[in-house]
């Protein structure tokens, strides 16, 4: 059986309207990058993020990285515009590989965007990222997960934005993020009963990477498939908290090897010097290998 897994450890963001970050982005170890037409771009400079947007995509030249434009949200008057220059994009094959919605509290939402993508004739494979960052977005996290299992919507991952939560629900942003982790855990918990993959939040104070370090490893505890970046320095140790550790893919592969040995074909358990393993072990053993394998690949 072959799992496959594109990692998305780390996802860094950078302004529309930002040429340096844009040309650095290309070289740089995250999985995936963000181009944001959101809150990073000024009113007045929404027209131009665009245009240097659509121009950018068409160079390419990202290599392995996911390339994810963000929009505004989809009750500004800057999204239809914002959805079209994706589109058109993907329909000359120079779309990036999905288009990231902030702020999406439904999921009518997502409907209607998918059919706004259909009719502009995007590409089939350009997928839909959606942010829960409104009260009611959490709230109403598990009918936003399971619109994945309607295929015009396209919803392949959910990126969380605390600041934001943040902002509409007076909730502080402090170092264990107390006063929001019960709904940190149930954005987890929606976004695997809608099969979709689930990104943490951003670290702020970029040059606390001590902190962010630990935010990291609460964010991978918890279920998390990676986290959402602001700057390059946060891409190593993100990286490396997001990580299956060598001794536990190790384990993975001595787990797997077990469970395909003939002796072996018929159980459902066995035991490992003296700790029980089942068939779902072996599942998730070989998620493990799937995603180290998948992470050796990009060198
Ligand atoms: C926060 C920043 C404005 C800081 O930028 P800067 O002052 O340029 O930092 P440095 O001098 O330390 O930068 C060093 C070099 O790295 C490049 N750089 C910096 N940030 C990025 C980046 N994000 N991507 C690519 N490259 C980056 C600089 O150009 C320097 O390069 P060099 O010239 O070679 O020295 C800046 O980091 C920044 O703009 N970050 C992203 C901000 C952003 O996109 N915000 C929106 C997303 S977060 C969000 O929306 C939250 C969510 O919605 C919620 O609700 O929580
Ligand atoms: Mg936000």
């Amino acid at each position: 059986m072959s799992t496959f897994v594109r990692p998305r450890r780390s996802v860094l963001f950078m302004p529309g309207s930002n040429a340096r970050a844009l040309e650095k982005a290309r070289s740089l170890a995250a999985d995936a990058i963000v181009i944001d037409l959101e809150d990073a771009v000024a009113p007045d400079a929404k027209a131009l993020a665009r245009q240097q947007i659509a121009a950018t995509l068409s160079e390419g030249g990202f290599g392995p990285r996911e390339v994810v434009v963000r929009t505004n949200a989809a009750d500004t008057p800057w999204f239809e515009e914002d959805l079209a220059m994706v589109a058109q994009a993907s329909v000359r094959g120079a779309g990036p590989d999905a288009v990231l919605i902030p702020k999406v509290s439904d999921p009518e939402t997502l409907v209607t965007a998918g059919r706004r993508l259909e009719a502009l004739g995007a590409a089939q494979a350009l997928r839909v990222w959606a942010m829960i960052e409104t009260p009611i977005a959490v709230l109403r996290a598990l009918d936003i997960a399971l619109a994945s299992k309607n295929p015009v919507t396209r919803l392949a991952v959910l990126a969380l934005g605390t600041n934001d939560l943040s902002k509409e629900t007076g909730a502080r942003i402090v170092p264990g993020r107390a006063p929001m982790a019960s709904w940190l855990s149930h954005c987890v918990l929606a976004a695997r009963a809608g099969g979709v993959e689930v990104l943490d939040a951003v670290w702020n104070d970029f040059r606390d990477l001590d902190g962010f370090a630990r935010e990291c490893a609460e964010a991978a505890l918890l279920g998390f498939d990676g986290k959402t970046l602001i700057h390059p320095s946060q891409i190593e140790p993100c990286n490396a908290a997001f990580s299956p550790p060598p001794a536990e893919v190790e384990a993975a592969r001595g787990l797997i090897a077990l469970f395909d040995r003939p002796e072996n074909a018929g159980k459902g358990v066995v035991q490992i010097e003296g700790r029980m393993v089942e068939r779902m072990h072996a599942d998730i053993a070989r998620r493990t290998v799937a995603l180290a394998d998948a992470i050796a690949a990009r060198g």
